[in-house]
């Protein structure tokens, strides 16, 4: 525990009463409504996380609506989560962004050259829900769906920055420290092993070339699934499609907010649900560590004057090496001495792995770098004015068709 604080505002737990943060949350829902958006795969419906995480929505009284921006294979699916959900008692849409109704839609957007049919996954159907949250909201949250250890501190923190007047914060984002203290473990391995060392690898390799570098260093957890902003943030903003998607996302704030106005809070412990390493870059956190590297280098050619090169790709990847492995000494002392299991050979290998993951995706980056960053809602909306009343419509349609309901 400390009180330090970095470039932006760090609220840090001390003695939290969230009682006090849902009262006045609920006092403001009129002139600041607030909504919740949570992205889900159709394989996370009735997992245990998910049912906690509705069960404890139940019990608070935070928001006026809650978003969930689905993936589903076929109706089947799409019925099966809708009935989930329907304990819900909170306002809620489930929205099926890869179902035909909201598919149509995007398929027309090409006419106009917005074309958005080769974006698929968590940063597009985010998109989709932040556009649809912010027609009948002030802020809006966002978190995953996998979380082990939910309760209602998490959406409550996030909010309270934003909704709260005499604080007015544009973005908050949270951090916590990945520790699981029933098992004894510590995860966050991409956030530890390549996020951190790269940050501090780029600092130095840049110099004072990117004052943006800073910006993200000031970051406790980068890679944080969840934040809340104000909805007219939500519609200034570009944000990668792949699992670029958190690190993307600080930059946009970046560009749009003063530090003034952005935040991070403690969210105490976390833990989730754990991916594979995976084989290549093309798998697993392997996939994750090589989208980041790549939205990075894209932050870096726009912010900075030194051109990404195969000799600056190099150095980063040989530093990159040597600054994980330090960590992993300072991990390793950090969890001898709190009693956690710590299996240093392991963490070795990841950060082997990803310094090869560097290479690749260092390689297809100079080869062709590719924009997977969605467009800003602004734009989209001064070309098809009612987009977010048609994802609405869309999604009302699927629930009568499918379900028998009406949102
Ligand atoms: O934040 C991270 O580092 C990645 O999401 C992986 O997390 P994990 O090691 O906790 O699974």
């Amino acid at each position: 525990m400390d009180f330090h604080q970095e470039d932006i505002t760090t609220i840090h737990d001390f003695c939290i009463d969230v009682n006090k943060l849902e009262k006045k949350i609920k006092q403001l829902e009129q002139k600041r409504p607030a909504c919740l958006i949570i992205p889900i795969l159709y394989e996370e419906v009735e997992n245990h996380p998910l049912q906690q995480i509705v069960e404890v929505l139940n019990r608070c009284d935070c928001v006026k609506q809650i978003i969930i921006p689905m993936a589903a294979d076929n109706k089947e699916q799409y019925r099966k989560a809708a009935q989930f959900f329907s304990h819900l008692k909170t306002d809620h849409m489930l929205i099926w962004c890869n179902g035909k109704r909201v598919q149509n839609i995007i398929d027309e957007m090409k006419e106009i050259d917005l074309d958005l049919t080769g974006f698929r996954g968590k940063g597009m159907d985010a998109w989709l829900a932040l556009g649809v949250a912010s027609l009948n909201s002030y802020a809006i949250a966002l978190h995953d769906a996998d979380i082990v250890n939910y309760t209602s501190a998490i959406p409550l923190k996030l909010l309270y920055p934003i909704v709260n007047r005499d604080l007015n914060f544009f973005f908050n984002k949270g951090y916590y420290a990945r520790v699981n203290l029933d098992k004894k473990t510590m995860h966050g391995r991409v956030y530890r092993l390549f996020v951190q060392p790269l940050m501090d690898t780029l600092h130095r390799e840049l110099r004072c070339d990117s004052e943006i570098l800073d910006y993200f260093r000031s970051f406790r957890y980068t890679l944080s699934g969840e934040f809340a902003m104000t909805s007219d943030l939500a519609l200034n903003i570009r944000i990668p499609a792949d699992w670029g998607l958190e690190v993307g996302l600080l930059a946009e704030v970046y560009r749009n907010a003063t530090f003034k106005r952005v935040c991070q809070t403690d969210l105490g412990f976390y833990d989730h649900k754990h991916k594979k390493l995976g084989k290549d870059r093309t798998e697993g956190l392997c996939k994750m560590t090589g989208d980041i590297f790549s939205t990075f280098l894209r932050i870096i050619t726009e912010s900075s004057t030194t051109p990404i090169s195969p000799s600056l790709l190099h150095s980063i990847q040989v530093k990159y090496k040597r600054r994980g492995q330090d960590l992993i000494r300072k991990y390793y002392t950090d969890a001898l001495f709190n009693g956690l299991n710590f299996n240093r050979h392991e963490e070795e290998t990841y950060v082997d792995m990803f310094s090869k993951v560097i290479t690749k995706s260092g390689e297809e980056y100079l080869d062709k770098t590719h924009d997977m960053l969605l467009p800003e809602w602004t734009r989209v909306l001064s070309a098809i004015p009612d987009l977010r009343e048609q994802i609405c419509y869309a999604a009302r349609e699927d629930a009568r068709e499918f379900n028998g309901n009406v949102f």
